[in-house]
């Protein structure tokens, strides 16, 4: 373990920023949300972490700091302090996932039955349990509720492509549907059956929910013999409810202005569910009924149950169901206004007048409601579902004006009480715990992945139940440079967008927008000074399942209860993809300057490269990066970045380029063979400092069973970084490619026969015989000869060996046809 914690710094001197090394032993950061969303978010939070492996998000482990260091600070006769801030806090959350597991799915259980109960007070849980049914009809498959949960299992991801959801067990499933449908079952019977249009489809949902009454006794024989009657009932009654729905509508969703409109609000409890609530105005509720159907409990995800202009009944929503309900709706019109505009998104045109807000309220409503209420991960999203959430997003599309519309009445239903006129700030249309927005787009805040030096990541989700990592960089307090240093970051990953080894920017958002404006364009005027304004940098990113800190510190714990060595095969793969991300940002002239295990990100599979928080473009006339100060992760920093500006002892200004990314490439081998970096037993600033800018200090390499190993350390490390090699050879470094054993012993058999027949007809003649030896020790060991040389790629080696062979050959064929000639003589 890297014991920086005794590192010395003067608070002024040296930003000390906490970054990625993780070391097998020791501990650092974190999946916990700084602030705690209500509980039911929480479980759904709870239930993402639950579905990511142990330790996926940021390293445990302490992590070593980035440091800038102004140049000034760095000479030896300063004496100060270390800084031994460690900002990335410890959550045990992390850690503590699986252990939680068991109590979050009780708690998901318990909570799915009492919302289900608490019906009354949950705008979102409105009435009948249609809503399941109807989804597994289109399957054909009836209403047996268990076949509808293992469909869900069965489809359960939300996306192929995305990260898997899978859902609780079955039987649980099937357990809490029984439950739920029980529930909901009361509510209606509670409620009565509502009059007009809608008494039809009433009946349906009485008739659902006495069979939901009755599956209490699920498993009852008598029940299970008039299973078969039930269904075939319940199909029936299906295909009625269905014509129902696919009456052609008065009032269709985008019926904007249309008087009898039903208002129907698509309410996603979690990410990858959309349910649906209809509701209509009271002026509206006299003459059309309306219903709101709702998914039972859990069973709501994913599933758009009513078709846009149905005209149905529901009871009149309460005013505190209102403004419940407004409150999602306003948050999901923030996510379907993709404008950016912070001003609230109205259509004008049709809410400039009290009778069109009341034409308005009559409209079929769609909103998305992405993270409330559900556990995510049992959302599995059946073949169905899946088509569901297609149809309900193409419907979120499709009804975006209404939506927009719906932004401003539920602004005034949450002002209610208050002056009816007054504008409700966009702010306020989400809760900013739970939700970042980004260019208008919301996600759901799942969990805090961890925090940089500058930074906070976390794990989010968007709408369409992507799982993305969103960081957001404070600005406000830092000085300009810095602040453009952040935004240069995403300049560099739109530079890099797609490229496979290379986190992805999925979208970002500048609050200050002059400052984005001044990074993009490259003139970065207001150099002094500090950002004043309450700015952010939010950045949506591909989300990475483990850092390479991580991966090395779970691999070493395995191996301290084991005594194998590490894996050559496993340091092998993992090396040639950390060679090829680098290779892609330097091939594109960038230095990134903070290379260490914790900026690989696993990424199905794959290692990828991020925070590009200090790289730097490399001018077109230069190899080298200009910097006012040294910056870099302690344990990984090269010599010239801690000497950078500095001069050397021919005078010359000490540059950073790309070979100090191979410095910490060298590093981070040497952290992946030996558990730790090359100077761990340094524990200061200081002593870290004076060695690793001493020529002289040698670094310490245990023995290793492949040599061609200790060799590609020693390539990477090599003190003068016009020794080290580049990232080409480096991909042809014989670790990677190994020379065919098979042919290195024919030749080699071959060889020492041919030599030792050579020996022997020299008849000792003293020259003869010394180029037979040095012919001899080539075949034995070809890096004693390749080692003096610089070779560009192992075909190069090769190469040089043979004719470096064959002017031995020459030169002994010369020897012995002059002894033969003198023989003649
Ligand atoms: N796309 C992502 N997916 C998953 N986790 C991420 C992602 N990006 C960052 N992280 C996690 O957040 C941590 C901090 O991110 P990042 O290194 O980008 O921030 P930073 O403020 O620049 O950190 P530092 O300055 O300390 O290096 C990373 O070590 C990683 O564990």
């Amino acid at each position: 373990m890297d014991g920086e914690a005794n590192l010395p710094a003067r608070a002024a001197d040296f930003a000390v920023r906490p970054t990625g090394e993780t070391t097998p032993s020791s501990t650092s950061s974190t999946l916990s949300s700084s602030s705690s969303p209500p509980g039911l978010i929480r479980h759904v939070q709870a239930a993402f972490k639950r579905h990511r492996s142990l330790g996926t998000m940021q390293s445990k482990d302490v992590k070593p700091r980035r440091m800038t260091v102004p140049s000034r600070a760095l000479h030896p006769t300063v004496h100060s302090t270390a800084d031994t801030r460690n900002s990335e806090e410890s959550d045990p959350a992390r850690g503590g996932c699986a252990v939680k597991r068991s109590t979050v799915q009780n708690l998901q259980s318990k909570d799915v039955v009492s919302r289900v109960k608490g019906t009354e007070d949950d705008p979102s849980i409105t009435v009948p349990s249609i809503s399941a049914t109807i989804t597994q009809s289109s399957d054909g498959g009836g209403c047996n509720a268990s076949e509808m949960q293992i469909d869900q299992q069965k489809h359960g991801t939300c996306d192929k492509d995305k990260d898997v959801m899978p859902l609780p067990n079955v039987e649980s499933q099937i357990d809490r549907l029984k439950k739920v449908q029980f529930s909901l079952g009361e509510t209606v019977i509670s409620q009565g059956p509502p009059d007009g249009m809608a008494t039809e489809l009433w009946k349906l949902s009485s008739h659902f929910s006495s069979l939901a009454l009755t599956e209490t006794g699920w498993n009852h024989p008598d029940i299970e013999a008039s299973n078969a009657k039930r269904t075939a009932l319940v199909q029936d009654h299906l295909q009625q409810f269905k014509n129902f729905l696919n009456q052609p509508a008065t009032a269709q969703s985008s019926g904007i202005g249309t008087s009898c409109a039903t208002t129907t609000s698509v309410h996603s409890t979690s990410a990858p569910m959309l349910n649906s609530t209809t509701h209509t105005s009271r002026s509206e509720r006299d003459e059309v009924p309306q219903l709101a159907v709702e998914p039972p409990g859990h069973l709501k995800t994913n599933r758009l149950s009513v078709a846009q202009g149905s005209r149905l009944r529901s009871p009149e929503p309460s005013r505190k169901e209102n403004i419940a309900m407004s409150d999602r709706q306003a948050a999901i019109t923030d996510e379907a206004s993709m404008s950016g505009n912070d001003a609230p998104v109205e259509d004008k045109k049709h809410c400039s007048s009290t009778e069109e807000e009341n034409k308005m309220e009559k409209e079929v409503k769609i909103h998305k409601e992405p993270f409330s209420n559900i556990n995510p991960s049992s959302q599995g999203i059946s073949a169905s579902a899946d088509n569901g959430v297609h149809s309900q997003e193409q419907l979120i599309r499709e009804s975006s004006l209404n939506v927009k519309m719906e932004s401003s009445q539920s602004g005034k239903q949450q002002k209610a009480g208050s002056s009816r006129g007054t504008s409700v700030s966009r702010k306020r249309n989400y809760d900013p715990d739970c939700f970042f927005k980004v260019n208008g787009k919301l996600y759901q805040r799942l969990g805090k992945i961890g925090s940089g030096g500058s930074s906070e990541v976390h794990k989010v989700i968007s709408s369409d139940c992507t799982i993305y990592a969103l960081k957001k960089i404070k600005l406000k307090g830092r000085d300009y440079a810095t602040a453009y240093g952040f935004c240069q970051e995403i300049g560099y990953l739109n530079r890099l967008k797609g490229k496979d080894n290379i986190i992805q920017l999925i979208d970002y958002e500048v609050t200050d927008k002059t400052l984005l404006q001044e990074v993009m364009s490259g003139s970065m005027n207001n150099k002094d000074g500090r950002v004043k304004d309450d700015g952010y940098i939010y950045m949506v990113l591909e989300y990475g399942e483990i850092d390479l800190a991580r991966m090395l510190s779970q691999k070493w714990k395995e191996l301290d209860n084991s005594d194998k060595n590490i894996d050559e095969n496993w340091l092998r793969f993992y090396w040639q993809q950390i060679l090829l991300a680098v290779s892609t940002i330097h091939e594109e002239r960038i230095v990134h300057s903070d290379l260490k295990p914790a900026n690989f990100l696993l990424v199905k599979g794959s290692l990828k490269l991020i925070d590009f928080g200090i790289a730097k473009a490399i001018s077109s006339d230069t190899t080298n990066i200009q910097r006012d100060s040294q910056v870099g992760t302690l344990s990984y920093m090269s010599p010239e970045a801690f000497m950078c500006n500095e001069s050397d002892a021919n005078g010359n200004v000490i540059k950073c380029g790309r070979p100090s990314d191979i410095w910490s490439l060298g590093c981070i081998l040497y952290q992946m063979v030996y558990g730790r970096t090359p100077f761990s037993e340094y524990k200061t600033f200081w002593t870290k400092f004076k060695v690793i800018t001493d020529p002289n200090h040698e670094i310490t390499y245990e023995p290793v069973s492949n040599p061609w190993l200790l060799d590609l350390m020693k390539k990477c490390l090599a003190w003068d970084r016009s020794q080290r090699w580049r990232i080409p050879q480096l991909l042809q470094h014989p670790f990677l490619v190994p020379p065919v054993p098979s042919l290195i012993s024919q030749s080699q058999g071959q060889g020492y026969e041919m030599v030792r027949i050579i020996s022997e007809a020299c008849g000792g003649h003293q020259e003869s015989s010394e180029l037979c030896s040095q012919l001899r020790q080539v075949l034995e060991e070809p890096m004693s000869v390749l080692k003096s040389q610089s070779m560009v790629t192992s075909r190069d080696q090769q190469c040089m060996l043979l004719s470096h062979m064959s002017k031995l050959c020459l030169q002994i064929r010369q020897h012995l046809a002059k002894s033969d000639l003198g023989q003649n003589e």
